[in-house]
């Protein structure tokens, strides 16, 4: 049999196995979509770029930053598919790079560098993240705002205040990009116990910082069994996975390429459910009705209006649910501080 002529990627994105593929042949029934990046010259902006330039669900790309978009876009555009790449720098061009979009990813913002917790950036990202989402609500309001800037703990709660203020708030809206969280625990069990990465599929909720996020490895699809010693193990792994990356790159910035890969697949889900594909489940950190808490990343039903519905936690195990205890008081403390900051934000700049 011929192979046929395109990169395929298997990828899970629910507990049934799914293709993605990379390719610039278009079917007829896919209506493509506008999709941004504010921070795009950076780290994980760049390699995020590629990955959407190479994506037949998309017809623009927009590529914004304070810095180097120019390059980064000429560089882009000399690749052969039918993405249209256009770059914006600097404040003044920013409007221009939101009008029409359908999906904003933000990974504006500083990285960690070793001995920092995720937290240590509020003081930069707040303001950035701020800045950006104030904008998005003047230029773009119906859009998806995925946001990788971290802390997420605490940005998902900035975003939803400024939308709010801005009178365009819509839940189903905004989401905290959790994934990097999902690949790891598929990997990392996937190498455990000898299995198919691409077949593993690791619910993991809670927040996105050491103790908060929490991997439901009782929920795995297919079911795997641990012992104590592994579930400690895995779990902490999990849990400190992005300090593993800050570690290793020892000054020079934290998880890039692993997280554009993780930001290119949750895009993915989402176009995929704009355009009405059905049972599309992703994790993400978003405004919760359903947990004890203001914000919580679960498994989450996609559509075509963004976040359909919260699929829950489902049936904890009693380590899970200790797991959650833990996470409580760290995770609810920057929640409000997310609230706290966007207030006072909100009282200065108007
Ligand atoms: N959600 C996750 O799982 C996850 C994973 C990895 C990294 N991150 C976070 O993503 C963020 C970016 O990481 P990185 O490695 O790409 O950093 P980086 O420093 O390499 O890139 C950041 C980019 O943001 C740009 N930028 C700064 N201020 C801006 C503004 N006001 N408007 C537009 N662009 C602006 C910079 O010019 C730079 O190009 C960090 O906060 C990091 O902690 C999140
Ligand atoms: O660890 C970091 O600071 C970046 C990111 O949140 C990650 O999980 O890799």
């Amino acid at each position: 049999m011929n192979k046929p002529p395109t990169l395929f990627i298997s990828f899970i994105s629910s507990v049934t196995p799914k293709l993605i593929r990379y390719t610039s042949i278009l079917s007829p029934s896919i209506q493509t979509k506008n999709v941004a990046v504010l921070g795009a010259s950076g780290g994980i902006g760049q390699p995020l770029s590629l990955l959407l330039k190479l994506s037949p669900l998309i017809n623009n790309l927009s590529l914004y930053d304070i810095q180097h978009t120019k390059g980064v876009g000429v560089d882009l555009s000399h690749i052969e598919t039918q993405v249209k790449v256009k770059a914006y720098v600097g404040k003044e061009q920013l409007s221009d790079a939101l009008k029409d979009m359908d999906l904003v990813l933000i990974p504006a913002g500083v990285p960690r560098k070793p001995g920092m917790t995720r937290d240590d950036l509020f003081i930069t990202n707040a303001t950035i993240v701020a800045n950006l989402v104030s904008a998005c609500a003047k230029n773009c309001s119906q859009a998806i705002l995925a946001i990788i800037t971290n802390p997420i703990n605490s940005t998902v709660p900035i975003a939803t205040e400024i939308m709010k203020a801005y009178n365009v708030y819509n839940e189903k809206k905004i989401i905290g990009v959790t994934t990097l969280d999902v690949i790891r625990a598929a990997t990392f069990v996937a190498e455990a116990k000898g299995l198919d990465s691409l077949r593993v599929f690791v619910p993991v909720i809670g927040g996105h910082s050491g103790n908060t996020i929490i991997p439901l490895l009782s929920q795995i699809s297919p079911p795997v069994s641990f012992s104590q010693q592994e579930l400690d193990s895995l779990t902490s792994r999990i849990q400190n996975a992005g300090t593993e990356v800050v570690e290793a790159k020892a000054g020079t910035g934290s998880a890039t390429l692993s997280m554009a890969h993780a930001g290119a697949r949750f895009s993915f889900s989402i176009l995929d459910a704009l355009n009405g594909k059905t049972g599309i489940i992703d994790c993400g950190y978003v405004a919760s009705q359903e947990t004890e808490f203001k914000y919580f990343a679960t498994p989450l039903l996609l559509g075509r209006n963004g976040v359909e519905t919260s699929i829950g936690v489902g049936k904890l195990s009693e380590y899970e649910t200790k797991l959650i205890e833990k996470a409580k008081p760290e995770l609810n403390a920057n929640i409000q501080k997310g609230i706290d900051f966007a207030k006072q934000y909100l009282t200065k700049s108007r």
